[in-house]
């Protein structure tokens, strides 16, 4: 078992990872009352497998809980699910002093914590990821929100959860390609910040593509640590937060151009390799580093290429409506070196040519 804190003042939240933890989530709920019964929040699939269960455990431990699902999958990720949820919990009466558990994985916490930010004005919510990206990242760090049709994510708000609960058993279930998605964002954590830890996954690639205990332990405890790290230095994303965005530019807009046929982890896997070229192309990245986080994206089985049919306009419409594009330049979050990064928005037409 580890836990660890998100040091965010009034806002801090503990972490915990542990195998089986799910059963216990009740226990820990009852003691802290962040709320009087919640609406537990997931969608249709993580319901089949797992719906029930939580929901017993929590009653065994006195918690009040009913489940709320929505159909899986990004193409639920829109203000028309966020209606329908909070219209759901109107009905079954919930007030102000209940809350939200996120069960499921990046969807369901994006949009359980932004559901949880807006109904009746803010309700408090935890995250129980249970894919490995959003054990690894989404869980954490308090970005909340939806798409809309111009773009990734362009609705929400930072709104940070009260715990995280995370029980690496469960990604026992992830589809396989589901499982590579969130292997995607972890090889992030390594290229931006840390190089032994991108060294470890070179290493332990097999065992943690087996879910071997403790190199998935040691994975997401790895990303956890990074990542509360940077949020705590950065919460709102003003400046050095950005750096959680590197492969994220191109990644969106591959993600959004795609109609979303190309998942978040995998379109992330494409724009780390497209902006480690990008910056290889600048002459701020040694070739050999380049290869070397291209092999290993390649070597966890993610893609390193945009598929040759997605329609290069489109993503160059998505890439204006990005977030971090300012006064209509567009940001890049480029590696340096392995555990390090710089942000530019110098990137000609040309460069960007030649990556697409
Ligand atoms: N807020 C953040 O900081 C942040 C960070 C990274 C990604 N994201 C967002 O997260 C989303 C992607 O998250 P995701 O990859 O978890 O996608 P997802 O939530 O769609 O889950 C992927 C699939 O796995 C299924 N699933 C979930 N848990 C399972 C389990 N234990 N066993 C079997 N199946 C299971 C789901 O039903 C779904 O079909 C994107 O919308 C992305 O923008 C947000
Ligand atoms: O937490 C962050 O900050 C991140 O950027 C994490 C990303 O992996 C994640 O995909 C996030 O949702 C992207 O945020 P956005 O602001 O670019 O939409
Ligand atoms: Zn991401």
């Amino acid at each position: 078992m580890a836990e660890i804190q998100v040091g965010l003042g009034e806002r801090s939240y503990p972490i915990r990872i542990e195998q089986g933890c799910l059963a216990r989530v009740g226990e820990d709920l009852a003691r802290r009352r962040f709320a009087k019964r919640y609406g537990v929040i997931t969608d249709d699939r993580v319901e089949g497998l797992y719906g029930q269960q939580l929901v017993r455990h929590l009653a065994a431990a006195g918690v009040q809980a009913e489940l709320f699902a929505f159909p899986h999958g990004e193409v639920s990720k829109h203000l028309a699910t966020i209606g329908a949820l909070a219209s759901r919990l109107a009905a079954a009466g919930f007030d102000r002093r209940d809350g939200l558990i996120a069960f499921g994985g990046g969807v369901v916490g994006d949009i359980t914590g932004f559901l949880a930010a807006i109904y009746m004005r803010g309700i408090p919510f935890v995250q129980a990821p249970t894919t490995l990206l959003a054990q690894v990242d989404s869980s954490v760090g308090g970005k909340t929100g939806v798409d809309i049709p111009e773009g990734k994510n362009l609705i929400g708000a930072f709104y940070q959860p009260q715990a995280v609960y995370i029980d690496p058993e469960v990604l026992a279930t992830l589809e396989p390609a589901e499982l590579l998605g969130g292997l995607a964002e972890v090889i992030k954590y390594g290229v931006i910040r840390d190089p032994d830890f991108f060294a470890y996954l070179e290493r332990k690639r097999e065992e943690i593509l087996a879910l071997e205990t403790a190199a998935i332990e040691e994975t997401i405890l790895t990303c956890c640590r990074i990542k509360a790290e940077v949020v705590e230095q950065d919460e709102r994303e003003g400046g050095m937060r950005r750096i959680l965005n590197f492969g994220h530019t191109i990644g969106h807009a591959v993600e959004a151009a795609s109609g979303f046929a190309i998942s978040h982890g995998h379109a992330v896997a494409i724009g780390m390799v497209a902006a480690a070229r990008l910056a290889v192309a600048k002459g701020m990245l040694a070739v050999a580093a380049e290869q070397r986080i291209t092999a290993l994206i390649a070597a966890y089985g993610l893609p390193v290429a945009i598929p040759a049919d997605l329609d290069r306009e489109r993503i160059r419409t998505y890439l204006k409506t990005d977030k971090k594009a300012v006064a209509g330049k567009v940001f890049y979050i480029l590696p340096t070196a392995i555990g390090a990064t710089s942000i530019t928005d110098a990137v000609s037409e040309r460069q960007l040519d030649q990556v697409l």
